[in-house]
């Protein structure tokens, strides 16, 4: 038996999660997504440039700070990774989906706007975006993440605010994934 580079065999596409969190809320959700795929899960900071350059398809998720500031919002490693890594990285085609983590009610005007800077940075990557939501069933007055009119760019979490919906949203937007064709 031979094996493809980096040990895997070759039968499948590979796939992985890539996050940061600052106060864990993040994590918690990449984890849900992480049960309802079984696609592992990695810190953003901590992933080899070939390891992200080696699969197919990943999901990418960041929580929203520094509020109101034009760039730099998720208040984590994503920050420098997207403006020093990801323009050299040669990502065109990369199928990539995006998720968020936010407050809509305390921070109704830039809910999840980090997860928007993913879009923009990914798309200008030559990124193909995958999984986008309705914005059905949530409060905030504007987002960065809302690409679209009604639509956000990817599946928006509110860990302060609808925590209950979480899994579940988790669990509809992975099969949605797997409808798009995202995994195969
Ligand atoms: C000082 C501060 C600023 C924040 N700014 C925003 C914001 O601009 N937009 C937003 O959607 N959420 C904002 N949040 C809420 C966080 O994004 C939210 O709590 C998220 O779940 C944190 O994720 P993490 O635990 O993975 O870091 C802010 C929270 C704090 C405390």
């Amino acid at each position: 038996f031979t094996t493809l580079s980096g040990g895997r065999v070759g039968t499948k596409l590979d796939a992985a999660i890539f996050f940061d969190s600052q106060t864990g809320n993040t994590e918690k959700c990449a984890g849900y997504l992480g049960e309802a795929s079984g696609v592992p899960i990695e810190y953003i900071g901590d992933a080899t440039e070939d390891t992200i350059k080696g699969e197919d398809c990943i999901i990418v998720g960041a929580p929203t700070w520094h509020t109101g500031e034009d760039e730099c919002r998720s208040g984590t490693a994503w920050d420098e990774w997207l403006y020093d890594t990801l323009p050299n990285l040669g990502l065109e085609g990369k199928r990539v989906a995006i998720f968020g983590c936010g407050d809509q009610q305390s921070y109704s005007d830039y809910y999840c706007d980090a997860a928007g800077e993913l879009y923009d940075q990914f798309t200008a990557a030559g990124a193909k975006v995958y999984g986008f939501t309705s914005t059905d069933g949530y409060e905030h007055v504007e987002s960065k993440a809302e690409v679209e009119d009604g639509k956000f760019c990817g599946l928006m979490f509110d860990e302060d605010n609808q925590y209950d919906l979480s899994e579940e949203r988790a669990n509809s937007w992975i099969a949605q994934l797997k409808q798009e064709g995202f995994f195969v």
